[in-house]
């Protein structure tokens, strides 16, 4: 029997026993009596445990003598640094400035949202929070104005911690006058608002805003908060097929044990190694993967604020790795798309030493083999495509370079990772034989550091989660297990898309078209893209009477997307059409049009109102150069 085996028929014994042992990895105030505890279809981890989160990512490396270790290092290709902070400095920074939170008001339970850049204040402000128990939200930075303030009213923050800018290829982006406009749309209004000044761009700060370094300036430090295992740690928003963002709960003791257990078994990570997420602290594997994972158990991680491609060079992965000695790296699959475009035969690799890389991990959509292989055969080493969600905190599917690598089928997600029992069901809930595409599904309970409910929306949480299949998690994606047990994702099963690696909801978009004067319909579906995975295209359907040119007003549709949802939403194609295709109930065709869009065969519904408007989509397509 393989480790994995192993892993997967101790867990299937007895998952409070396996649990439990995994818990053991932390240190505990109250080692929990309570392994699992369930009330109807709610499950709650160690449920009497009592820990602070800060102490085991921060004092008890320092007791142990890692204090001179880096903890970790910060490196801007946007602004020419690199900064390095030992697990000492780390100690010193965040408990200054979580007794400067404490300074403020901020007590243990209250909210603070982090709408920041990829620096390492951001960091400092997440572990503050944890180290006095309050809860962040960290909101990511490419997210406009409006979204900030649908966060800020669900989360009400007492604080709110900002930058002067964000630095991206080419432009700086000013953080202030967004923070601004949030808090003009958002009804909640947080007691202050801390502004990191960045010399690139300086904010002009507004009466009752606070200055990050005269906020910090002359505080106490604070001591770690010993918290309950089940309090929340933060909340993390992520897309609803609604515009409204779901704010996913992540509670401590759950997550800390999934998060040190998947980094040993799953990543195959030791203390004193350096382990790199090219990702964002807005997203879930910034939280878990730059953040919370690494530090845990004794690694040094990275904070890199740059892209992959033009920053300089397509070569800018590689010249980390070997600067940082990464061991692990773990990014999205549009990153690799977008070097291979730029370097296919991957020559500026051979500048640079990268034996340090034992493995390359990819999530965040769906890794197409082809890249897959591209990077097996350029850096040697295993390529690793992997499934979580902002969900589930924690990889869900995937292959484990600790407990032993199982061979990679290209194209598969993997093996479900021990706790996750998954299920392909149809809509009936009946399980669907190997190979047969379904929903899918994960039987309860989850395992720990899953999100425990939605904040302050259990019900929201049920609704959008157990109700679909009972009995199980519905996951929103439909996909497919082999006979040997593999699993691969196809699609979602709702209306969201997954645009380089960012979860998007079309709703959202619909939204702020249909917003606009002249558009009578629209509907906003995924195309297909070589690089990002999928792009958002828009058919508008405007008023016959309709004033202006088409053209003018999809220019004015692209710029209001932009401005109203954020630039990562990147809508760059809208398209006037007469009509839309629908059933006679009234349903929008979307997956209709985004196969003929995608150019994939498709049978129009039995139900469909008006065969002759799928003409007119095809040739509105055509005449956009669909499919391509
Ligand atoms: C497993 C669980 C999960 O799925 S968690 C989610 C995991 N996903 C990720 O980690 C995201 C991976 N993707 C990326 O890191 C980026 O897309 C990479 C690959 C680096 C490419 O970046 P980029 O070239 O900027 O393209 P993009 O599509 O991300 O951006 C589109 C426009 O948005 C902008 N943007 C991006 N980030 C910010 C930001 N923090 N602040 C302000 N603006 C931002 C970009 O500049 C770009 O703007 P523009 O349209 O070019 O003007």
């Amino acid at each position: 029997m393989s480790n994995y085996e192993q892993l997967i028929s101790s867990w299937r014994a007895s998952p409070e026993d396996f649990w439990k042992e995994a818990a053991e990895q932390l240190a505990w105030d109250t080692f929990p009596t309570r392994i699992l505890q369930q009330n109807d279809d709610i499950y709650r981890w160690f449920a009497d445990g009592t820990l602070s989160a800060c102490h085991n990512l921060i004092d008890r490396h320092v007791k142990a003598g890692r204090g001179d270790q880096a903890a970790l290092v910060y490196d801007s290709p946007m602004t020419g640094g690199v900064r390095s902070y030992s697990y000492d400095d780390l100690l010193e920074e965040v408990s200054r400035l979580a007794g400067a939170f404490r300074r403020a008001g901020v007590e243990k339970g209250d909210r603070v949202v982090i709408y920041m850049p990829m620096v390492p204040e951001a960091v400092f402000a997440m572990l503050a929070c944890c180290r006095i128990g309050a809860v962040h939200s960290v909101v990511f930075g490419g997210f406009a104005a409006r979204e900030l303030a649908k966060r800020i009213d669900d989360a009400t923050p007492k604080l709110v911690l900002s930058a002067s800018c964000g630095l991206e290829p080419g432009r700086v982006v000013a953080y202030k006058p967004l923070l601004e406009e949030a808090l003009q749309l958002s009804a909640h209004k947080p007691e202050q608002c801390v502004i990191l000044q960045r010399p690139e761009h300086e904010a002009e700060l507004k009466e009752g805003d606070a200055d990050w370094r005269q906020f910090t300036e002359g505080a106490e430090p604070a001591d770690c908060v010993v918290t309950n295992a089940t309090d929340p740690l933060y909340v993390l928003y992520t897309s609803g097929t609604t515009g409204v963002p779901k704010g996913v709960v992540r509670d401590v003791g759950g997550y800390l044990t999934a998060l040190s257990w998947s980094m040993e078994q799953i990543y195959g990570m030791q203390a004193g190694e350096t382990y790199w997420a090219a990702s964002d602290i807005g997203w879930v594997v910034g939280h878990s993967y730059i953040v919370y994972a690494p530090l845990l158990v004794g690694c040094t991680t990275i904070l890199y604020e740059g892209k992959p491609i033009g920053t300089p060079d397509p070569g800018a992965f590689w010249r980390v790795i070997e600067d940082h000695k990464v061991k692990v790296l773990f990014t999205a699959p549009t990153a690799l798309r977008a070097i291979k475009k730029e370097d296919p035969a991957g020559s500026y690799k051979e500048k640079y030493d990268v034996s340090s890389l034992t493995h390359l991990f990819l999530a965040g959509e769906r890794a197409d083999p082809d890249s897959l292989i591209w990077a097996h055969k350029l850096l040697d080493v295993p390529v690793i495509d992997h499934w979580w969600q902002t969900e589930t905190g924690w990889p869900a599917i995937g292959n484990f370079a600790g407990a032993g690598l199982k061979p990679v089928k290209p194209g598969s997600a993997g093996l479900a990772v021990p706790g996750y029992d998954f299920h392909v069901l149809n809509k009936w809930h009946e399980e669907l034989k190997p190979g047969e595409i379904g929903d899918l599904a994960i039987r309860l309970p989850l395992p720990p550091g899953c999100l425990p409910t939605l904040w302050h929306n259990e019900e929201g949480f049920r609704k959008s989660y157990l109700t679909q299949h009972p009995g199980y998690y519905s996951t929103g994606d439909a996909g497919f297990i082999d006979d040997e047990g593999y699993i691969s994702i196809m699609s979602r099963t709702d209306d969201l898309i997954n645009v380089a690696g960012h979860r998007l909801s079309t709703g959202a978009m619909e939204e702020v078209i249909s917003n606009h004067a002249q558009v009578a319909e629209c509907a906003v579906i995924g195309v297909n893209d070589a690089i990002k995975g999928a792009l958002p295209v828009a058919f508008v359907v405007l008023f016959a009477d309709a004033e202006g040119e088409a053209e003018t007003i999809e220019k004015e549709l692209i710029a209001s997307v932009r401005h109203e949802i954020g630039p990562v939403a990147a809508l760059k194609h809208v398209i006037a059409v007469k009509r839309l295709p629908k059933t006679r109930s009234g349903k929008i065709l979307r997956g209709t049009m985004r196969s003929m869009a995608n150019g994939e065969e498709f049978t129009p519904p039995a139900t469909i109102d008006d065969h002759t408007i799928l003409d007119e989509i095809e040739q509105a397509l055509g005449a956009e150069g669909y499919p391509q």
